[in-house]
Formats: structure tokens, sequence, C-alpha cells
């Protein structure tokens, strides 16, 4: 089995809504590949990664990750899952160590293991020198990259990202991306969702463009950009085949 992620004709609507968030939507990822989910805001991408982390569940359709389908395996799907959300969840008192050992305790991970994970991950994202202060006196910037290890430590198969670099300045942007194609090139498959299309264009192997809950535009990042007989950018894809609804 190669696929990481595969979807088939998956619905929801939200109740008291008249239309569907997600309509009738069918993806594959393969294992190993890094999937940039784009769409303008109101799109369904939101909606679509809280069912692939079983958050909600769908009205229609079916969902398998790593073969496992997802509302009969949630529990064992979670342990090979990472979520690293937008909003920071780190508790601001404790220092960045104390962050890092409580979520990867709550995951589960052995303790020597975790400790060589949180000292590994802290000296790749550039912060050794403030492992042990506070996480409110960190920067937007070093607060993001502590986020992401949190929802790492596990080491999942898979990882959801949602706009992992949104707000940060150009060198935590440099190191986060740096960590995730690491991660990657170790044999994470990654789902990364963001409006940032330039870093989307470098970052993604594949694209998948997603507007009124349903896929426009899906295909290798390489091959989508080539349209009417030249070489577009993502930005133009996508404002071609977006509305500007929202
Ligand atoms: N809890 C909810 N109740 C009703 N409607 C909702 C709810 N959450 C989202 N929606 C609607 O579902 C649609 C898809 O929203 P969703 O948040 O998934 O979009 P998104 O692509 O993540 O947008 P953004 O880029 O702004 O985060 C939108 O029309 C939104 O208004």
């Amino acid at each position: 089995m190669s696929y990481s992620i595969e979807i088939d004709q998956l619905s929801l609507s939200y109740k008291n809504t008249d239309f569907k968030a997600i309509n009738n939507l069918s993806l594959k990822v393969k294992r190993n590949e890094v999937l940039g989910l784009l769409g303008p805001n109101g799109a369904g991408k939101t909606t679509l990664i809280s069912m692939l982390t079983g958050l909600q569940r769908p009205d229609k359709g079916k969902i398998f990750i790593e073969g496992l389908e997802t509302s009969a395996n949630i529990h064992e799907i979670q342990k090979i899952l990472g979520v690293v959300p937008q909003e920071y969840a780190l508790y601001p008192k404790l220092t960045a160590k104390e962050n890092l050992q409580f979520f990867g305790s709550m995951y589960g991970v052995d303790r020597k293991i975790l400790k060589k994970r949180i000292d590994e991950g802290i000296e790749k994202m550039g912060l050794s020198k403030f492992s042990n202060k506070r996480i409110d006196t960190f920067s937007g910037g070093m607060k993001r990259r502590i986020n992401l290890l949190a929802g790492v430590l596990h080491e999942p198969k898979l990882i959801f990202l949602d706009e992992p670099t949104v707000g940060v300045d150009v060198q935590s942007k440099h190191v986060i991306i740096e960590f995730l194609t690491s991660l990657n090139q170790a044999g994470t498959t990654i789902v990364y969702s963001s409006h940032l299309l330039h870093e989307a264009q470098s970052f993604c192997s594949r694209v998948a463009i997603i507007d009124h809950g349903e896929i426009q535009v899906e295909g290798a990042t390489k091959d989508i950009l080539v349209s009417e007989g030249r070489v577009k950018s993502l930005e133009e894809i996508f404002i071609e085949n977006t509305s500007n609804s929202k």
C-alpha cells in the first residue's frame, strides 16, 4: 500500500447551513509526499483537515489513513498523526523544555528517547540557548518553532500543518522549512495548509487547490504550473481557479 491518505467522496454540511462545506471530495496522497492544501478563506481546508484528523465525522464518504479506515480506527490513527495547529498550544509559564516534556509524555514517548528527541529538536531549531527559558519570553517565531516540535515528538508518519510559518521572521521561516524538509527526507508525509503561495510552490511536491468544498486543481506542482503552453506561478494558477466571494 503506497498511499498515506485516501479520501473517497467525502461530504460534510454544518448544522443550520444550506451548503456543503466539503462536497463529494476525493483525493489520494502518496507516502512521503508534501501536499499543499490551498484555497481561499472559507474554501473548506480546516473542515477537511478536521475530518482527516478525526475531530469531525463526515456525513458521507470514507477516509483511509495509512490503509486504516478512520471511523473504525481513530485511536490507532491518532498515534501515527502529528497535528500542528496555527494557534500556539504551549503553556506560557513553562520553559520550552518543560513544554516539550509535557507533550512528549502525553504521546507516551519513552523518557530517555524523549530527552534525546527534545535536545536534538531544540538544537535543529537553533534554540539550544533558550531551552530553559519560559515560553512567555519567546518571540512569535521562537514559539512557532517549539509549537512545531511539540507536534512531532512521537515521530508521526503523517503531519498536518496549518500555516506553519505565518507571521514569523525570515530566519524562523527558513529554520522551519529546513526542519520540515529533513522530516520529509526521513520519510514523513506532510499535508501543509497555507495562504503563502510562494512558499507552497517551492516546498510542496503536490498541490490541491480547493474552493467551495471541492477540488479545483490537483497534481504534481511542476505539472500544474504548466498551463496554456507556458509556466505560470502558483499564485496565477490559484487566482484563475478560485473565486473571491468571501
Ligand atoms: N462551525 C461551523 N458552523 C457553520 N459553518 C461553518 C463552521 N465552520 C466552518 N463553516 C463554514 O464552512 C465553510 C468552510 O470553512 P473552513 O473553515 O473549513 O474554510 P477554510 O478553507 O479553512 O478557511 P480559512 O482559510 O479562512 O481558515 C465556510 O463557508 C465556513 O463559513
